[in-house]
């Protein structure tokens, strides 16, 4: 059995990952996590997610599960994974990171724990489909080549804080990669006023927002002529909660090390 805390208890997918947690005969559910101040502490997680009682109050201190705590699964924000993560990988408690917005700074950080002993899971998506969707942008890109202008579009739900998502940021890193294109340099987010014709060593990237969207990606390759899209399209969070049930799972067994969702999914050799 592995018992595993949830951080960002009360958030759209904190109420989702108590559920799996609960639901999943693998697991047990230690502890959950919010921010302090938050009206839900002390109230039962299960409960807050819709469920039966769990008997696991929400708390705003680690200390109050973190000695019987096997793995923590953090969907939060991006101030509260990087104050956590130190304190997580101190106590040899193993990570999955879903949170977004984290900056390069901050993986390099995250980086530096596992070369102390961490285990930890980063990815900005933790459903199957996108991460078949990254592998294959990074086969599809170099076969069809520069004469196919490539641009990302993301939609999400009018909450959501973060634009580009934390997944579009990561298309556009394979991508950039796979042009032999520097993803800071050459990404143009949005267009706006007298920007000129499109040059080939740029890759456009454009955030939507509106209603109680899960999450749209489109990989566009456009040409003379013709156009290929990938999309993927999320109707349920439960798709990114699975993802993160299985990276504890994957962390169980895992040597340290920063890993991503195509190692938990072995789409590493695709
Ligand atoms: N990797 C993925 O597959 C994936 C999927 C969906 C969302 N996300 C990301 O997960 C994050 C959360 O998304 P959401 O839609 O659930 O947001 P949300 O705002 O509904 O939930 C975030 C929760 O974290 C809590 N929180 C904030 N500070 C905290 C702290 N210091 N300690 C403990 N809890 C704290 C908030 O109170 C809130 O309940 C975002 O960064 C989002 O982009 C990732
Ligand atoms: O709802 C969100 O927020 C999501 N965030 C992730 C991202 O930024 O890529 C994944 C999709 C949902």
């Amino acid at each position: 059995m592995i018992r595993v805390a949830i951080v960002g208890a009360a958030g759209r997918m904190g109420r989702m990952l108590v559920t799996g947690v609960m639901l999943d005969p693998e697991l047990a559910l230690s502890g959950a996590l919010e921010y302090s101040g938050c009206p839900l502490l002390g109230q039962d997680a299960g409960v807050v997610a819709g469920q039966s009682a769990a008997g696991v109050r929400i708390t705003d201190k680690i200390e109050d599960f973190i000695a019987n705590t096997d793995a923590v699964i953090d969907f939060s924000s991006q101030a509260s994974t990087m104050e956590l993560a130190p304190r997580l990988a101190a106590a040899g408690v193993n990570i999955a990171i879903g949170t977004t917005g984290l900056t390069d700074g901050d993986k390099a950080a995250l980086r530096s724990l596992t070369a102390a002993g961490a285990k930890i899971v980063q990815a900005p998506n933790m459903s199957i489909g996108v991460n078949l969707l990254f592998a294959l942008c990074a086969k599809v890109a170099p076969l069809l080549g520069e004469d196919y202008d490539i641009e990302v579009v993301e939609m999400h739900h009018n909450k959501k804080k973060d634009a580009p998502s934390g997944t579009a940021e990561r298309l556009g890193e394979i991508l950039a990669k796979a042009r032999g294109l520097d993803y800071g340099h050459d990404t143009r987010h949005g267009r706006v006023g007298m920007v000129g014709a499109r040059s080939k060593g740029e890759i456009g990237m454009h955030a939507l927002r509106g209603g109680d969207v899960v999450g749209d990606h489109t990989v566009i390759f456009a040409a003379e002529g013709e156009r290929v899209e990938l999309t993927h399209k999320a109707s349920s969070r439960e798709t990114f909660a699975k993802g993160a049930l299985r990276a504890v799972k994957f962390l169980a067994t895992a040597k340290a090390g920063l890993y991503d969702m195509q190692d938990v999914l072995g789409l590493k050799d695709f």
